[in-house]
């Protein structure tokens, strides 16, 4: 006999706990099926926190080293590999534990298995056990993809999993890849004292970002020592007794380079393989993500689908976001869908590029009209005096009204200072009515009030 629940959540990582949590506000039978080998989501144990977490311990190697510009003698700086390790495991256990803790308690019911729809409204586990819902949601998150590069699959790449994992020094890595996690991996390795080249297909990297924001993290990349390589072609990739060779064409030339190590970040893939979603009726688009509509509701209006599984952007709050309309709208609650044109992203590189609101290409294809200003980072007294001078910061308004459509920031603690913009944004205040907050002096977030006063001017 199946047993039946209110709501079924499969997959406990970011997407799926909060979407149990909020079903469970108001219904009693809340299930959570998790296959994972360790329960936690990939933000916790191999994404977001990991790599934060190593990131800021590259950063301040980074800046011990440039001492001698802040007047400081500093003789020695250098990487302790396995204490940096030590560092992240005992960090992720925290948080992973907490989270287990959560997933484990008694207000849901928790199965230790892979599942896989019988029916429309039914689910196998790997054990036989029978399941059903009166809702579904489908919350597996994403996995390494492995584009057909001749070779590439064969060699055994490393993927972010194993980078993230570290015990020692790699002498010598290939990055493959310009995107996300290829640009903060590739920074990471070059400065805890790997030798690194990174190869990337487009002519800029991170192509989800401005051309102008690529260019200043590409012009530091090169300025640190990363040999980076875009434009290219991808050929081969083998194995040698040494490590890895990669092949690829550049500017019309066939070029090799090898190194000990291959990184393959040339992307993820919604994690949808065995899941029985046609059995299900559930639809997936052209991108391989699940088919929703804004309410993360499926083809089957049964089975709702939330985070990297779903799309359109593999970042944790968004999935969380989603997980939490998804369980609202199963639930019979009212339910505002996810407000994109608000979103926040962000790329851990340094300096790091943030963005908030509609990108200005956007702007232009949707035919918006706007006003828009920047202001460079080593023309502002807080970022010279830390000798932060990399980037800018750059406010998009309507024009006419002054209400803020986007933001964007690369420089240092560019993940913190785009937040006062996004919540401008998200309550659709103006560039006046950001004005009107006491910024300190000296800050690095005062700099945003030279483009806010600029775009008002030009209204
Ligand atoms: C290296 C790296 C760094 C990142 N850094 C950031 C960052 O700084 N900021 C940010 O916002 N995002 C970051 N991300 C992205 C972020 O981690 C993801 O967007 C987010 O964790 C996705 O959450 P999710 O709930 O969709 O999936 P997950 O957290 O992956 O959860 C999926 C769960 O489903 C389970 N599962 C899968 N298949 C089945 C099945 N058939 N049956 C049962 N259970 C199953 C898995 O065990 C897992 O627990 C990073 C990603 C990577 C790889
Ligand atoms: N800071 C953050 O929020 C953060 C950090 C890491 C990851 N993430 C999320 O994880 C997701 C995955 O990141 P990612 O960097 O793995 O993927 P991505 O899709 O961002 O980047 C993949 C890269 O591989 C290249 N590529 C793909 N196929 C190729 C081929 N056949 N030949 C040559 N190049 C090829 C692409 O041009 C791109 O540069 C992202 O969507 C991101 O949202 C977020």
């Amino acid at each position: 006999m199946a047993e039946h629940f209110d709501f079924i959540v499969i997959g406990g990582g970011s997407a799926g706990y909060a979407a149990a949590r909020t079903a469970r506000e108001t219904r009693e039978r809340v299930a959570i099926v998790d296959g994972g080998s360790t329960l936690g989501g990939l933000c916790i144990l191999r994404g977001c926190m990991p790599s934060k977490t190593l990131i800021y311990s590259a950063e301040i190697l980074h800046l011990a080293r440039l001492a001698d510009r802040f007047g400081l003698n500093i003789p020695v700086a250098k990487a302790d590999m396995p204490r940096l390790h030590e560092r992240k495991l005992r960090t992720i256990a925290e948080f992973a534990e907490y989270r287990q803790e959560q997933l484990a308690s008694e207000r849901f019911s928790l199965f230790r298995n892979r599942a896989r729809f019988t029916g429309e409204r039914e689910l196998t586990l790997d054990d036989g056990t029978v399941l059903t819902a009166d809702a579904f949601l489908v919350a597996t998150g994403s996995v390494v993809a492995c584009p057909p590069v001749p070779g590439l699959k064969e060699s055994s790449p490393w993927t972010s999993d194993d980078v993230l994992d570290l015990d020692r020094l790699p002498e010598s890595v290939i990055v493959l890849g310009g995107g996300v996690v290829a640009c903060e991996l590739a920074q990471f390795l070059h400065r805890i004292g790997s030798r690194v080249t990174q190869i990337q297909r487009s002519p800029h990297i991170l192509k989800e970002q401005s051309p102008e924001a690529a260019a200043v993290v590409e012009e530091v990349f090169r300025g640190e020592g990363i040999e980076l390589i875009t434009g290219t072609q991808l050929r081969q990739v083998e194995r040698t007794n040494k490590g890895f060779r990669v092949s690829f064409e550049h500017d019309g030339k066939l070029m090799v380079r090898e190194a000990a190590h291959l990184l393959n970040a040339l992307g993820r893939q919604p994690a949808t393989d065995g899941l029985g979603l046609e059995t299900a009726g559930v639809t997936l688009r052209k991108s391989g993500h699940i088919q929703t509509n804004e309410f993360q509701q499926s083809t089957n209006s049964a089975v709702y689908a939330a985070g990297d599984v779903a799309g359109p952007h593999e970042i944790v709050h968004v999935a969380i976001m989603q997980g939490e309309l998804a369980a609202r709208h199963a639930t019979g609650r009212p339910a505002q869908p996810v407000d994109y044109d608000a979103l926040v992203s962000i790329v851990f590189t340094d300096p790091q590029i943030a963005h908030a609101g509609i990108p200005e290409a956007e702007l232009k294809k949707r035919g918006i009209a706007y006003v828009s200003a920047d202001y460079p980072f080593d023309d502002h007294g807080k970022s010279i005096l830390m000798e932060a001078k990399h980037g800018f910061v750059k406010v998009l308004a309507e024009k006419g009204t002054g209400r803020l459509l986007g933001a964007e920031c690369v420089g240092k603690d560019a993940s913190e200072l785009i937040h006062s913009l996004a919540v401008g944004i998200a309550l659709k205040a103006s560039a006046a009515d950001l004005l009107k907050t006491h910024w300190y002096h000296p800050t690095l977030s005062e700099i945003w009030t030279y483009p806010l006063e600029d775009v008002l001017e030009e209204l």
